[in-house]
């Protein structure tokens, strides 16, 4: 139906508009467009300028409280500094004087990065205040708090010292503090200049209370746009204590102290990662006062610390080291042979910047551009000035041998450099430490290695070392391979022995404290680990090489450290001539001559001849040392069909034990020289099977050994003789304190032999079919992520 035309009487086309309205859209439409969408437009800008966005609410949590709610009067721009995010804050009492109305709190101010500066520490005219924040709700912690306290101003504020630079440490309840003015900025100190440094004190609970509130403060600060990310920066460091109860929440993973963690974690992200001292944990029923008084202790020399430096050390933000990272090290540890990502051909390399960090592999092209680069450090040093060490250990003290005239790894030297870029100390002039994965791994709960499983070894407690970094072999699938100095003869000079067990210790240890802001890192494993047990001599090059091995081991034997000494077997000299080591390891890459020279690629020409020498040595004591042979399985290279080769070796050197060891893939640079890539990493599996064909093979040489422990994780199990087996039961570990004692009492040439510190039975889950992780531990990928512990 037509509507009639208003003007015309001419009928609409749409039902219930007249035309002449739509005559008029048609002409004016675009104008109207325009028009409106500037009206628009403007109607927007002007809603921004006037608009006042709703006001922070922080924290609605607070407890039977007013909130405290302070109105911030933006202050003019003054300078780039003064841009940062500020939160006022004032006390109920002031807010109401000041007749201010109470309401959310405003923060207005661009976002800064960067937190404000503390006072300088240790300026006279600076303080340190130490809070101790609590939860509790059925009191336990509230008593302890208030002890600790007390312990706490003991130690840092004696009474006599009435100019002590820490003020009365004060104990606050969680339950009771606002938040806003601890967790988002930091109180305004009274009088003088202060800095604060922050402990929790926090039990666990898993229904809801003041942890919960506390933790969500903590996590909506963290995320709040308006606020910095690290507001808590200024702080000079904080730590956190947790109780638990095992009884209820046995392990980490049912919810043993997960809200201290919790606590922990957020407030490393608050501070920029100022963990100053590891979480620590205690079960209040067990040992929660001892594990808190090892945290106070450690605590306490970290405060004396800073108080000293002015910060919190090496490895805690601000420093930039490495060790700070999460990432678990991708580096080889003791006799962990990796293979690098291998290419067919190689291929030229490009330079890094100068600021990366250059991986272990690199190593070897540093040395080659050390060797072009820098005069030619080795080609120096080839000179015929040679000390041969190697064929005879009393023609090498000959006093008509030349004096020797270089140093090996000279301080100057790009290899230097890049050794220490890598984490490596460097100990006069030819002997190196590094901290082991492992050790990493076990400061952080994340398991040990496999020495732990298989002899009792706790891998936070152990240095990995070397005296002497240059080698006579250049194995094929050592990552270390064209990196050190080689050689047959040790052509340089000679550090004295107490130079280098100083020198290793010192930097072992300081390594190790640079672990402390670690995120997991366990108080109770940290402070063992600062009383090192155990030395693996074994971390690159050849130890034995060095002419006062027996001198060292002395010297580590003394402090009751004990040794692990790894050989190539190709110097039969010296190894008959060692004393006492706690376990004496001669690597078997290979069955037989030709497989040797393949593999191990020998700088000596009788490669073999010694190679057999050092296994009728450890044949003729294998009642004196306990003796290993460690078996690096490479796949296309020393497997197949070897399982015979190895056991008629075996039959010649009567080892206790045999390690058999799949190569280990790194894949974080090509090697080239190698060829070797990750087909040739043998799966556990077949490692497995190999032993189980080496087995066979010893039996029915008559030989009696058997699989006794292994150690899923590393790819690694253990055959040993059946000496060690007692009552049906196997005894891989070691006694210690034994081995100590025996030393002590019989000297180092003593008569005494491996069964007289054989220690108690292998535990069960070490055994073989039990996978071998440390059941304490959590086991991880390689990001950190948990995994099952191995079956
Ligand atoms: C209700 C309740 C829940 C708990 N939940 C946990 C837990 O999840 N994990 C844990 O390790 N301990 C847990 N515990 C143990 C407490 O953390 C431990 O007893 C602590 O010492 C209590 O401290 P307090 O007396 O200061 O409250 C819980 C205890 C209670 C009473
Ligand atoms: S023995 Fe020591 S050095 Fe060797 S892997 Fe284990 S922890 Fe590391």
């Amino acid at each position: 139906m037509a509507f009639p035309d208003i003007e015309g009487g001419r009928p609409s086309n749409i039902p219930g508009i007249p035309n002449v309205v739509l005559d008029l859209w048609h002409e004016y439409r675009v104008s109207i467009i325009m028009t409106t969408l500037f009206a628009l437009g403007m109607l927007r800008l002007y809603l921004h300028l006037t608009y006042t966005p709703e006001e922070l609410r922080v924290f609605p949590k607070v407890y039977n409280k007013a909130p405290v709610d302070d109105v911030v009067e933006e202050k003019p721009r003054q300078s780039a500094k003064e841009e940062k995010a500020e939160v006022v804050n004032t006390s109920d009492a002031e807010t109401k004087k000041a007749g201010v109305k109470q309401g959310p709190r405003r923060i207005k101010g661009d976002v800064s990065r960067k937190g404000r500066a503390s006072p300088p520490v240790g300026n006279e005219a600076s303080k340190t205040q130490i809070l101790v924040f609590y939860s509790s709700l059925t009191a336990t912690t509230e008593k302890i708090a208030q002890t600790f306290v007390q312990e706490l101003a003991m130690a840092l504020v004696p009474e006599e010292d009435s100019n002590s630079s820490f003020l009365q440490p004060q104990v606050l309840d969680l339950a009771e503090v606002d938040y806003d003015e601890y967790f988002i900025t930091l109180p305004k100190p009274k009088d003088q200049p202060t800095n604060y440094f922050y402990l929790f004190l926090i039990p666990s609970y898993n229904i809801d209370s003041i942890n919960d509130t506390f933790l969500d403060h903590l996590q909506e600060t963290h995320h709040d746009f308006r606020i910095d990310t690290s507001p808590l920066a200024p702080i000079l460091g904080y730590s956190v204590f947790g109780f638990g109860d095992k009884e209820g929440w046995p392990t980490e993973e049912e919810g043993f102290c997960f809200q201290a963690k919790e606590v922990d974690k957020w407030m490393a992200k608050l501070t920029g990662r100022k963990r100053a001292y590891p979480l620590g944990m205690g079960d209040w029923k067990r040992d929660g006062k001892e594990r808190l008084a090892e945290w106070r202790d450690g605590l306490v020399d970290v405060l004396k610390q800073l108080h000293l430096t002015g910060n919190l050390g090496e490895g805690v933000p601000g420093s930039g080291d490495p060790l700070e990272s999460d990432a678990e090290d991708e580096a080889g540890d003791d006799g962990e042979v990796l293979v690098e990502e291998g290419t067919a051909a190689p291929k030229p390399r490009k330079r890094r910047g100068s600021g990366g960090l250059q991986d272990v592999e690199d190593i070897g092209r540093v040395m080659e551009l050390s060797r072009d680069d820098n005069d030619s450090i080795q080609k120096k040093s080839a000179a015929p000035l040679a000390i041969d060490f190697t064929t005879d250990g009393r023609r090498a003290a000959n006093k008509s041998a030349p004096a020797p005239v270089k140093e090996m790894v000279p301080k100057n030297s790009p290899t230097y450099a890049a050794l220490t870029k890598q984490g490596y100390s460097i100990v006069g002039s030819h002997s190196g430490v590094k901290i082991c994965r492992w050790t990493k791994s076990a400061l952080r709960g994340r398991g040990s290695c496999y020495k732990f499983s298989f002899y009792g070894i706790n891998s936070h407690q152990c240095m990995e070392a070397t005296p002497s970094l240059s080698c006579s072999n250049k194995c094929v699938f050592c990552w270390r391979h064209g990196t050190n100095p080689v050689g047959t003869t040790w052509r340089w000079t000679v550090d004295p022995p107490d130079l280098i067990f100083s020198g290793i210790k010192e930097n072992h240890y300081k390594k190790i404290k640079m672990m402390r802001g670690v995120p997991g890192v366990r108080a109770e494993r940290f402070a063992e680990a600062l009383r090192i047990r155990h030395c693996a001599l074994s971390l690159v090059g050849e130890p034995i090489f060095y002419p006062h091995i027996n001198d060292l081991l002395a010297l580590l034997h003394g402090e009751r450290i004990s040794s692990f000494l790894v050989c190539n077997a190709q110097h039969p000299d010296q190894l008959a001539a060692l004393k006492h080591v706690t376990q004496l390891y001669v690597s078997i890459d290979a069955p037989d001559r030709e497989s040797l020279r393949r593999i191990d690629r020998p700088l000596h020409r009788d490669f073999w001849e010694r190679f057999l020498r050092c296994l009728d040595i450890l044949r003729e004591r294998r009642n004196k040392q306990r003796t290993v042979f460690r078996l690096t399985l490479v796949k296309g290279f020393n497997v197949d069909d070897a399982a015979e080769g190895y056991a008629d070796l075996v039959e010649r050197g009567m080892p206790c034990f045999v390690e058999v060891k799949g190569v280990t893939y790194c894949g974080t640079a090509t090697s080239a020289n190698a060829g070797l890539t990750m087909a040739n990493v043998p799966f556990y599996q077949e490692v497995c099977d190999f032993v189980v064909a080496l087995e066979k093979a010893l039996r029915r040489r008559g030989l009696a050994y058997g699989i006794a422990a292994e150690h899923a994780h590393s790819c690694c199990i253990l055959l040993a003789s059946e000496r060690f087996r007692v009552d049906g039961r196997w005894h891989t570990l070691i006694d210690y304190d034994r081995f100590f004692e025996l030393l002590e009492e019989k000297g180092p040439d003593g008569d005494f032999g491996p069964e007289d510190y054989m220690g108690p039975p292998t535990p069960e889950w070490a055994t073989w079919g039990n996978g071998g992780f440390d059941p304490r531990d959590q086991r991880v990928d390689r990001k950190g992520r948990p995994l099952e512990a191995a079956a």
